[in-house]
């Protein structure tokens, strides 16, 4: 390599794209890496599905910058944005040391993997470091059963954190690990609890092969030429079948995007604990198998502190996060993504749960 080559590549921000399907715990993976002390600082940029921003609060705090994009589908948008952010932070180059960019539960990495290579000014300034993609070793086989994003994800992975290894017994992880060998021969395979890895396992790894994603994707690097489902949320013209997709309203209640999964966003004041746990079990129990993901931050009247909650399917769990601050709206937000389902009855139950 010429000098003038390697000094391009020195002065390139290495870039760590985190992807897993929902749930799999690409935010966890994150809070450790915003929490560890690594002496690095990252610009991290979030991408939500859900309508109404609940990921950016289960970040920890840190001192990291958060850049949150609310488009909810990846898509052809999503790229113009993720353009203009990293241009954006490229007027910083000396504030950060690389930046993470954590993809939607239901994204496809490709499209944003492509944006380090495409557009001329974000090449010359940051570099695809590595694809790293979380998996739920628990929920995985059925993943790639129903779902094709879950198997793109783990194909285009260099490093997979094969993650929830507490959910499944030794048996059945070594299954997992097979059949994830099988979908991609290629990545490292790191079994983890809670992404509890050593950091330079998923950073700063110069792990990203362009000619092993042409191999499995010859239109990679072919301008607008990858094969993507586009969502209702695409603002520019094509032909692509909108059929499928709608979008309600503005607020973000009832949001259908490709392969059925939708979101459903329901907010409230204080709620009643004692009628809200009852609820949620319920609705975890019975609904389960279609809930592929459920959120929320909530208020419980009398409470000073904000109550988290989060689920996959039906193993939820939910803790005490912080005090509400006194500049903030108690409000109470729950996200529920999956299919089939109900947002009225879904409405209606969850407004029984307020607090008188
Ligand atoms: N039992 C168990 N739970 C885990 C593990 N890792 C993460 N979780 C839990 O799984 C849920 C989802 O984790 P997240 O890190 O939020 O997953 P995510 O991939 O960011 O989710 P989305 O961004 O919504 O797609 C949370 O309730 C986590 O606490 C693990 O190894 N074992």
């Amino acid at each position: 390599m010429s000098e003038a080559n390697q000094k391009v590549e020195r002065s390139q921000i290495p870039v760590t794209v985190l992807t897993g399907y929902l749930g799999a715990g690409k935010t966890t993976l994150l809070n450790r890496i915003l929490t560890e002390n690594h002496g690095k600082r990252y610009a991290v940029i979030v991408n939500e599905f859900g309508e109404i921003g609940i990921d950016n609060d289960l970040l920890v705090e840190s001192d990291e910058e958060i850049f949150e994009m609310n488009n909810g589908c990846i898509c052809c948008t999503v790229r113009g944005d993720l353009i203009r952010t990293v241009q954006n932070l490229m007027k910083r180059r000396n504030a950060f040391d690389a930046i993470i960019v954590e993809t939607t539960g239901v994204a496809d990495p490709a499209p944003v993997a492509q944006t380090f290579f495409m557009d001329d000014d974000v090449r010359a300034a940051a570099k695809l470091d590595a694809v790293v993609a979380v998996v739920d070793a628990r929920h995985v086989l059925q993943r790639l059963a129903d779902t094709t994003e879950a198997e793109d994800q783990i194909a285009f992975a260099d490093v997979i954190l094969l993650n929830k290894t507490d959910l499944v017994s030794a048996e059945e992880l070594a299954r997992v690990a097979a059949r994830i060998a099988g979908v991609n021969p290629y990545a490292a395979i790191e079994k983890t609890e809670r992404c509890a890895v050593e950091l330079q396992t998923v950073l700063d790894r110069g792990a990203f092969d362009l000619d092993r994603i042409l191999s499995i994707d010859p239109h990679f690097l072919r301008h607008g030429h990858h094969e993507h489902e586009c969502s209702a949320a695409c603002d520019h013209n094509h032909d692509h079948d909108h059929q499928n997709h709608h979008h309600q309203d503005d607020l973000g209640h009832d949001h259908d995007h490709p392969h059925s999964v939708k979101s459903i966003s329901l907010t409230a004041g204080d709620l009643d604990p004692d009628m809200f746990f009852p609820w949620i079990n319920q609705v975890t129990q019975i609904q389960g198998p279609n809930i592929l993901r459920m959120k929320g931050i909530l208020a419980f009247n009398n409470d000073p502190q904000r109550y988290v909650i989060q689920g996959v399917h039906m193993i939820v769990e939910g803790d005490h996060q912080r005090d509400w601050e006194a500049t903030e709206d108690r409000q109470s937000r729950l996200v529920f993504i999956g299919r089939d389902l109900n947002w009225d009855t879904l409405k209606q139950s969850f407004t029984a749960c307020v607090a008188e």
